[in-house]
């Protein structure tokens, strides 16, 4: 299902007015503070339930205002059995934040829900901005999150078992604090840990072979030279040769002294290596940024396989990306039919994207003050 339809209020400098999108690509320009990166800030609460770019809602809600929201309306995509409505608008999400009250209200369909990945499983949201080069860069927080984006979209159980796994994590490390170790105590915490972390170790493995299998197609069939030696493994978070229960009772000691839980999900990883070194250490900036492009885009195929369309947000990657990366990324995600978003401050160029005069179906918006204009 794609974005047809969004509304804001209080968004940022975001004019209420509703907007009408493509299902395919759009296209928003205009000059540096005008809005563009709002709208796709915006996008992104729908479909990830939160900034991709600031940790606080504060940031988001318009200056001298105590709640913003954000309301999108979805097309049909696949599903047959909803009629569209006269704005072929199927499916509607809203998602609500007072930051006075520090309340969420999230809607499907006209539907309170209460967990936000009820709300975000409707629109799966892949953001490429200057930041998403960490994935291969930065540490291996951001390719758990790379990861378990698709996980949770591969998996519907996931969220949940996610959340249980962190409460029990919480508790099983106020045990090992204790001054006094608890160890009867401390043995039902591992037990439900390591039933866990094996269900979730077990949902991320299925999907990272499922992308691994897609970046392999994506490698070969973009032929970028260095592809032999290239190395992807995933890591769970331990010596999976060995039980998570056997590790945590034999690291005991060294876990009571450290006060945290050191072996298990919350330390899981991708592992990027070029023969034999870490690619961090090896590659090139460009090379790594190709990389990431190509990672994207094979959790792009993940979904695609699976029914699901992708929302692609393109944010300022005239600044990142060549030319030629980028008549790459545009090409691939048409013949994934994702939904994308591109910003730019120039005035965009179809033809440098689409230089063989394949152009999709697409929108163009000038954005001014917070308010977007089509062309
Ligand atoms: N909470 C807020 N309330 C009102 N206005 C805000 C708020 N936060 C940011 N702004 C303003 O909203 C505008 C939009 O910023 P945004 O980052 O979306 O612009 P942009 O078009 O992406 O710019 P650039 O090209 O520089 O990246 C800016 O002028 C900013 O000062």
């Amino acid at each position: 299902m794609a974005l047809v339809k969004l509304q804001t209020q209080h968004f940022r400098n975001l004019s209420p007015t509703p907007v009408s999108f493509s299902p395919s690509f759009n296209l928003l320009y205009g000059e540096n503070g005008s809005g563009k990166t709002s709208v796709l800030e915006a996008i992104g609460y729908l479909g990830l339930g939160r900034s991709f770019r600031v940790s606080r809602h504060q940031a988001v809600v318009s200056h001298g205002e105590q709640q913003f929201t954000v309301f999108g309306g979805l097309d049909r995509g696949l599903d047959a059995s909803r009629e569209p409505d006269a704005a072929g608008v199927a499916h509607r999400l809203g998602i609500a934040r007072d930051v006075s009250q520090k309340e969420t209200t999230l809607r499907v369909d006209g539907e309170g829900v209460r967990s936000l990945s009820s709300l975000a499983m409707h629109l799966p949201v892949s953001v490429i901005d200057p930041g998403v080069f960490d994935i291969v860069a930065g540490g291996p927080g951001k390719r758990r999150q790379f990861l378990d984006w698709a996980v949770f979209h591969v998996e519907p159980s996931f969220a949940s078992t996610w959340q249980q796994c962190q409460r029990v994590t919480s508790q099983r490390n106020q045990t090992l604090r204790n001054g006094r170790l608890d160890e009867a105590l401390l043995r039902v915490w591992d037990s439900q840990y390591a039933a866990l972390s094996d269900r979730i170790s077990a949902a991320r493995k299925t999907t990272f072979d499922r992308f691994k299998v897609a970046f392999q197609a994506l490698v070969q069939e973009v032929d970028v030279g260095w592809t032999q030696g290239l190395k992807l493994e995933f890591y769970p978070g331990w010596d999976s040769s060995q039980s998570l229960l056997d590790i945590l009772a034999s690291h005991r000691e060294q876990e009571r002294r450290m006060g945290h839980t050191l072996y298990g999900p919350n330390r899981a990883d991708i592992r990027l290596k070029f023969q034999g070194r870490p690619v961090s250490e090896t590659f090139s900036r460009g090379q790594q940024k190709t990389l990431v492009i190509l990672m994207k885009i094979a959790q792009g195929m993940v979904l695609s396989e699976l029914g699901k369309q992708v929302t692609f947000l393109l944010d300022d990657i005239n600044a990142e990306l060549d030319v030629g990366h980028r008549a790459m990324l545009a090409r691939k995600l048409q013949a994934l039919r994702c939904q994308v978003f591109i910003t730019s401050i120039e005035h965009p160029q179809p033809e440098a994207l689409w230089p063989d005069n394949q152009a999709p179906e697409y929108r163009m918006f000038h954005v001014e003050h917070g308010k977007l204009t089509e062309e």
